[in-house]
């Protein structure tokens, strides 16, 4: 059953995805909550295999799941891949869940994301505004299969009275990103182009869609800290956003990658590339009540990441993602 607060020290901790950005996010905050962090290599355990998912449960009985795999993509991929965004992330969902209930896992936190509120949903974005109206086409399917996540983690609590709980991040960005040229998201994507622009001298960068869309952007490591602070003092059916509670046009962030980078060449805007939802803002009052905030400014966490970039070797070598 349900209990608040719920101590994670001397717990067993699945960390779901763990050599992702988020994943290892949470791995690199757990260092310093005293678990038994428990993962898997996704060769060993395909978390689209429903066997494999169950056998691997009942041999580890993870007690706290922090479920942050998921096939993942920028605006491009999600509405490329479509099949494989909604086949997989159901999958994902679906095998977890039920195997963190027939395992009778204690505690387990569901990773959605801010794409599952309607396109055209008032701002900021409420948590009760899930399933009030249409969603942004380009990433539906994965939007549809994050719903289904949610509604699971609702239901077993209802039925079961599982503790298991629901998140919503904004957009994140940090180390261990993708930078994949189309598949990745738009921070790790300018901060590629921005910088392969630099070594070239190339004098025009161009960035996708009309620059006009709204967009937050959240320091995965906070993002981590949130999640730790929450899977400690947080059980609901309820959902709850994790951002920053400040947005900004694409057109002026990238002026920001552009700075940060030093690439002083002109930018343009392809608008032939999708802009997608035109503003995508969360409500964070339920998460500051919880007494969260994010601490990295946007300048901050751009540097780090642009640092991150360098130091994984990601603006010479193969792309991990790609
Ligand atoms: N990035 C963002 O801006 C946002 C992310 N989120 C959510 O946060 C979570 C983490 O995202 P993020 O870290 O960015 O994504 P990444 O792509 O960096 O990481 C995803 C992780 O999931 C693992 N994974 C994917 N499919 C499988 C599978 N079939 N079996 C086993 N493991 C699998 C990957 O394993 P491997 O490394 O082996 O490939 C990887 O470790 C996801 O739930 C995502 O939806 C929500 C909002 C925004
Ligand atoms: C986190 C969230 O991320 C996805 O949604 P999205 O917010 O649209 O994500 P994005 O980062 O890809 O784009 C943000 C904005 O930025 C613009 N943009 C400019 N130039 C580039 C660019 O070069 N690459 C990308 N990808 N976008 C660019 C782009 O046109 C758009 O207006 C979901 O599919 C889903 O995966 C999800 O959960």
């Amino acid at each position: 059953m349900a209990s608040v607060p719920f101590e994670l020290k001397g717990k067993s901790v699945y960390v779901a995805g763990h050599r992702g950005m988020v994943g290892s996010a949470i791995v690199r905050r757990l260092a310093r909550e005293n678990v038994n962090l428990v993962t898997v290599e996704r060769h060993e355990v395909d978390l689209c295999n429903q066997a494999a998912v169950f056998d691997w449960f009942a041999k580890m009985r993870p007690q706290v799941i922090f479920l942050a795999a998921a096939k993942v993509g920028g605006i491009v991929a999600n509405n490329t891949l479509r099949a494989e965004f909604i086949y997989d992330n159901i999958a994902i969902a679906a095998n977890v869940i039920h195997a963190a209930h027939l395992n009778r896992a204690e505690k387990l936190m569901f990773l959605g994301s801010s794409c599952i509120y309607p396109k055209l949903a008032p701002q900021p974005l409420r948590e009760d505004a899930v399933l009030t109206g249409p969603l942004e086409p380009t990433n539906e399917p994965y939007a549809i299969a994050k719903i289904a996540g949610i509604k699971m983690a609702e239901a077993y609590r209802s039925q079961y009275g599982s503790d298991f709980i629901s998140v919503m991040p904004t957009n994140l960005y940090g180390p261990g990103d993708n930078y994949h040229p189309e598949l990745s998201h738009v921070v790790a994507a300018l901060i590629r182009r921005f910088h392969e622009a630099k070594l070239s001298g190339a004098r025009t960068v161009a960035v996708w869609g009309t620059g006009t869309p709204r967009r937050e952007f959240l320091y995965v490591d906070d993002m981590a800290d949130a999640c730790v602070h929450l899977m400690k003092t947080y059980s609901s059916s309820e959902l709850i956003n994790i951002g920053t509670g400040e947005d900004i046009a694409i057109a002026e962030f990238a002026r920001v990658v552009a700075e940060i980078v030093g690439y002083r060449g002109e930018i343009s805007f392809d608008p032939s590339r999708p802009d997608g939802t035109p503003r995508k803002l969360l409500d964070i009052g339920r998460l500051d009540k919880l007494g969260w905030r994010a601490t990295t400014s946007l300048k901050d966490g751009i540097a780090r990441a642009y640092g991150a970039y360098l130091a994984e070797g990601q603006a010479n070598g193969p792309q991990p993602h790609a």
